[in-house]
């Protein structure tokens, strides 16, 4: 490759090699990154100005650009869609597929703090099954948004369906909001439970109790 004949001292004919090129590309999004956030890192030092603090000391120097970018991580969700069609295939399993305990990371929409905790996702295949990974990505996409854990939860379940069509999709969320444990009430060891179940999950209460039970196994 280009690089390797650059380092032997060769002639170098494309200019930059590919991983320059490529290191190139990516400082230059991470410039255009830095450029979209402008007005968020402006809000923050301005939060901070309101708050008291001496935005020029030098702990803080870089903070609203590093809050800025933490803050379009954590939703960075809004940017993204779950591309599932690469990832279904045909399959004839009818039995329940369950992929427990799924790390959820969110912000609570209210008080714009954390509620994090796991997911676990089961659907009943109708001719069709998704890649497992794919389960989790669809959690990252609805999570890292600003939520409420009903709509998170629903939001999942529905995604699944209209990918899959499957026979029926269970969803439960449990979580632990920030707003609840920091603030407000401050009870440290609430959790929340959510649920949704479609189909032959909410129709039929035994492979209701059978999901929960393998869940909490
Ligand atoms: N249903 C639901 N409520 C949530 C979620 N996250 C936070 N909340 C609640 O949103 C509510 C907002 O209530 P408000 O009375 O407007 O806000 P607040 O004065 O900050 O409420 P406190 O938290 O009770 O101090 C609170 O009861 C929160 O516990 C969530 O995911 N789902
Ligand atoms: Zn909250």
């Amino acid at each position: 490759n280009s690089c390797f004949s650059a380092a032997l001292g060769s002639v170098h004919v494309h200019g930059l090699c590919s991983t320059e090129r490529e290191r190139e590309r990516e400082r230059e999004r991470e410039r255009e990154r830095e450029g979209d956030m402008a007005g968020i890192e402006e809000a923050y030092s301005s939060i901070l100005k309101e708050l008291g603090e001496d935005v020029e000391r030098d702990g803080l120097l870089k903070t609203p650009l590093r809050a800025a970018k933490a803050m379009q991580f954590l939703t960075k969700g809004y940017k993204e869609t779950v591309h599932l069609n690469d990832a279904i295939f045909d399959e004839n399993h009818e039995e329940i597929v369950l992929v427990r305990d799924i790390e959820l990371f969110s912000l609570c929409e209210h008080h714009l703090v954390p509620f994090f905790g796991k997911v676990h996702i089961a659907y009943l295949p109708n001719k069709k099954v998704v890649g497992l990974s794919k389960l989790a990505r669809i959690v990252e996409v609805f999570s890292r948004r600003l939520q409420v854990q009903e709509r998170l939860t629903s939001q999942i379940a529905e995604a699944i369906t209209a990918a899959l069509e499957p026979a029926g999709v269970a969803v439960v969320v449990e979580a632990a909001h920030m707003c609840m444990v920091m603030r407000g009430v401050q009870k440290i060891n609430a959790s929340t439970i959510t649920s949704v179940m479609l189909g032959k999950f909410h129709d039929d209460p035994r492979l209701r109790r059978e999901t929960l039970a393998l869940i909490n196994k």
